[in-house]
């Protein structure tokens, strides 16, 4: 329990919240042994006619107000058991996924290029829901009924001390088995939470693959690794639950056994005269409805063994470091400037090639300054660098002479606005996805940013015009729409550094004019960091920085550079040729 609070799956609340659940479950299961002390007492006066006895009427009166008070207190531990456990478990859980989710969007790039999106949905998600459920149906009452059962067993100690020892020598050999097979338990678990990984991939890949499945006509061939990864869920399933039920109902029946070994004991003290026979009856009864709590114990065990699966994951998550920073420090000039920057994108792997080789380089402040070079040159990558998606491994890069590493994340996101060529939109009105820009904008500004980023034309086309709920990453708009939602985004935010990453590339000469327009009221006095593949789009550039294999080739302007007659120059004439090209 403690271990849970420890790795953040439980609050400060939510392990009190625990502690009082348990309490309570504890209670109701006490308050459910009341109607059967009554009902014994009921059993053992139906019990005086065959012993010449009388029945007292009087008694059995009492045993029936007390039946029903009893009832009553069984129904009010039962509302403040639920009340405690389910309500506060699930209130947790909820709290639990905003800290999974708050956390994950605090965490560096690098650790979304080992984890998947199927695996972090897993994480936030089902991990959330295992432990949601154990928190709520397995935890308390496996403690509640491991509290109670040990009263149980005291008292039946006090009254028949060889009786109560029959009745629960079984219990511990039974958990024993349940523990014992845990290896087993933890090595099917772990193949069945990768087989159900590997199925929610395939799942996603052939949802966002549906267009190039049917163009290219993969529909069989994508369809079948599907299949075959649900069957293979499906077989891990099944041979889980398998083995389970086979550890669990061994161990059942073996707990069962002790019915027959405390009917042997019994009969033997009957004869030996050292029990009568009416409290021996009584005993029986009480053996048969403890065994009950004993039973289900066994069945959650188990699912106790897998949380632990899902908490290990959740404590690898939690306990990844987040990006840190001072948030308190203020940036009034904007150059940035890269200082021997050296930076690999895998760590772990063999081929672990820099990206970034010893790069020094000045971006100046309020000007415009094209990072251009063959694909897969960095050109992203330093963006990404200094946008601080990834921290640098060696050397600086400082922000009006501030190192960013010594910036919050998010302190420093507030200075920068992105344009990128790939436009995430959210399933939202048009006014919502341009207002994320700025949270605190009012109706007025978002429309007037709207119309500088020549959104109007098209929005005013929509039936709903702003309020126009976007399909799922906005698939109802064309790409050239999307990205001059993106720049009014930009706009709206009116951060001081412009990073604008292949943001004309692919698109027709209309809208291309409509975006230069709209780029050029974005960046107009900012700090402009421009990523084009098309040379022709930065000749008016005030620097361009040319990148081969991840070091500074080139520096200066376009007619400089042409002079030099070096990489820049031949990418140019290479380009100028094709433009001349038709099909
Ligand atoms: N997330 C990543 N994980 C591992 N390697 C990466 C990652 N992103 C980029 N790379 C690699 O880093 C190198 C530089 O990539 P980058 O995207 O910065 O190049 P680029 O010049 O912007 O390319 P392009 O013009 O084609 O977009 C490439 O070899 C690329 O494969």
């Amino acid at each position: 329990m403690r271990s849970l609070k420890d790795i953040q799956i439980l609050t400060d609340k939510g392990y009190e919240d625990l502690k009082k659940a348990i309490t309570a479950c504890t209670i109701t299961n006490l308050s459910l042994m009341l109607p059967f002390g009554i009902t014994i007492q009921v059993f053992g006066e139906m019990l005086k006619p065959f012993l010449g006895e009388e029945i007292s009427w009087k008694k059995m009166w009492l045993l029936f107000g007390l039946g029903v008070a009893a009832a009553i207190l069984v129904f009010i531990a039962n509302k403040n058991d639920y009340k405690k456990t389910y309500v506060a478990s699930y209130k947790e859980s909820e709290a639990t996924r905003v800290r999974v989710a708050e956390h994950i969007r605090k965490l560096p790039m690098s650790f979304f290029n080992s984890k998947d999106l199927s695996e972090l949905t897993t994480n936030i998600m089902g991990d959330c829901a295992t432990t949601e459920h154990v928190l709520s149906h397995v935890i308390p009452q496996l403690c509640a009924n491991g509290i109670s059962m040990t009263l149980v067993c005291i008292m039946l100690a006090f009254f028949e001390w060889r009786l109560a020892l029959t009745v629960f020598i079984t219990v511990p050999i039974a958990f024993l088995i349940i523990l014992g097979s845990k290896k087993l338990q933890d090595k099917l678990s772990q193949k069945h939470i990768e087989a159900k990984l590997k199925a929610s991939d395939q799942v996603q890949e052939y949802l966002e693959g549906i267009k190039v499945i049917k163009a290219c006509g993969l529909d069989g061939e994508k369809f079948s690794a599907l299949d075959n990864a649900l069957k293979v869920m499906m077989k891990m399933a099944i041979r889980m639950e398998v083995v389970t039920g086979i550890f669990v109902t061994g161990a059942q029946m073996i707990v069962q056994a002790g019915v027959g070994l405390t009917v042997f004991t019994g009969t033997y003290l009957l004869t030996g005269g050292e029990i009568e026979l009416i409290p021996l009856l009584m005993f029986f009864l009480i053996v048969v409805r403890i065994y009950g709590p004993i039973l289900v114990e066994l069945t959650l065990l188990p699912e106790l063994l897998y949380l632990q699966m899902s908490t290990k994951r959740m404590r690898t998550l939690m306990s990844t470091p987040i990006m840190t920073g001072d948030g308190e420090k203020q940036i009034k000039d904007f150059t940035i400037q890269l200082n021997n920057i050296s930076f690999r994108y895998n760590h772990t792997e063999e081929n672990n090639q820099a990206v970034i080789k010893n790069m020094t380089a000045t971006i100046p402040s309020g000007k415009i300054t094209a990072l251009v070079g063959p694909s897969g040159c960095g050109k992203s990558t330093v963006s990404k660098l200094i946008a601080r998606f990834w921290d640098v491994d060696t050397g600086s890069i400082t922000i009006g002479g501030v190192n960013i590493k010594t910036l919050d994340p998010e302190h420093l996101m507030g200075y920068m606005s992105f344009v990128f060529q790939d436009v995430v939109l959210f399933h939202d009105t048009i006014y919502n996805n341009i207002r994320i820009g700025n949270l605190n904008a009012t109706k007025e500004q978002v429309t007037e940013a709207a119309k500088a980023a020549n959104c109007d034309s098209f929005i005013d086309r929509l039936p709903g015009g702003y309020d126009t709920v976007l399909g799922e990453n906005g698939g109802t708009l064309s790409g050239g729409e999307r990205q001059r939602i993106s720049i009014a985004r930009a706009l709206l935010k009116n951060a001081p550094i412009v990073l604008l990453d292949e943001a004309t590339a692919s698109l027709d000469p209309e809208n291309e004019v409509y975006i230069q327009e709209a780029i050029s009221r974005l960046i107009e006095g900012k700090t402009v960091i421009v990523i084009a593949h098309r040379l022709r789009t930065v000749v008016t550039a005030d620097k361009i920085i040319v990148l081969q294999e991840g070091e500074i080739l080139e520096e200066g302007i376009h007619e400089i550079l042409i002079k030099k007659k070096g990489l820049y120059e031949h990418l140019y004439h290479i380009q100028q040729e094709s433009l001349g090209w038709s099909v």
